[in-house]
């Protein structure tokens, strides 16, 4: 079965050197609002994966930002998190704009490595998560 392939940003204080990431709480739909994941969302078919990741932070939080590097998965370089999607995940900083809750989330969070279990990660981003805890400074 071929996943469809989601894009997401693990939004930092810093490329260099990143001790912070924001985390945003899902409000729907039902069956996960409450879970906290990367903000991001599905490509569209033709659509390059950077350039759906610019358009979904757009969307979503109101913002622009600078691309990273991809934090490149076990499964041909992304992660698979559910049944039906695949996760690409670049790191960014913020360009311009605040980031707020514009849609489909009710809360963000800026987390360090002491509170980044805090909140409740989607099954999927559990392991992701993990790999990031050990880069945040
Ligand atoms: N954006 C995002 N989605 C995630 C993460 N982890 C995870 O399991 N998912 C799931 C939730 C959804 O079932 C799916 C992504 O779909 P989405 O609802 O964010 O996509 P979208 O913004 O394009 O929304 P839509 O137009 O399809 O409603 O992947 C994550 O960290 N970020």
């Amino acid at each position: 079965m071929t996943r469809r392939l989601v894009v997401a940003a693990a939004l930092v204080d810093s490329l260099e050197r990143p001790s912070r990431l924001l985390a945003a709480r899902r409000s729907r739909p039902a069956e996960i609002a409450g879970r906290w994941e990367f903000p991001g969302g599905k490509a569209e078919p033709g659509e390059e994966p950077h350039e759906a990741l610019h358009r979904e932070l757009r969307e979503e939080l109101g913002v622009s930002v600078a691309l990273g590097t991809e934090l490149r998965g076990p499964d041909d370089g992304g992660w698979i998190i559910t049944d039906r999607h695949v996760l690409r995940l670049w790191f960014a900083t913020l360009l311009s704009g605040e980031p707020e809750p514009l849609v489909e989330h009710d809360e963000l969070r800026w987390l360090d490595a002491g509170t980044l279990w805090e909140v409740d990660w989607l099954d999927g981003d559990v392991r992701i998560v993990k790999t990031l805890a050990d880069l945040l400074g």
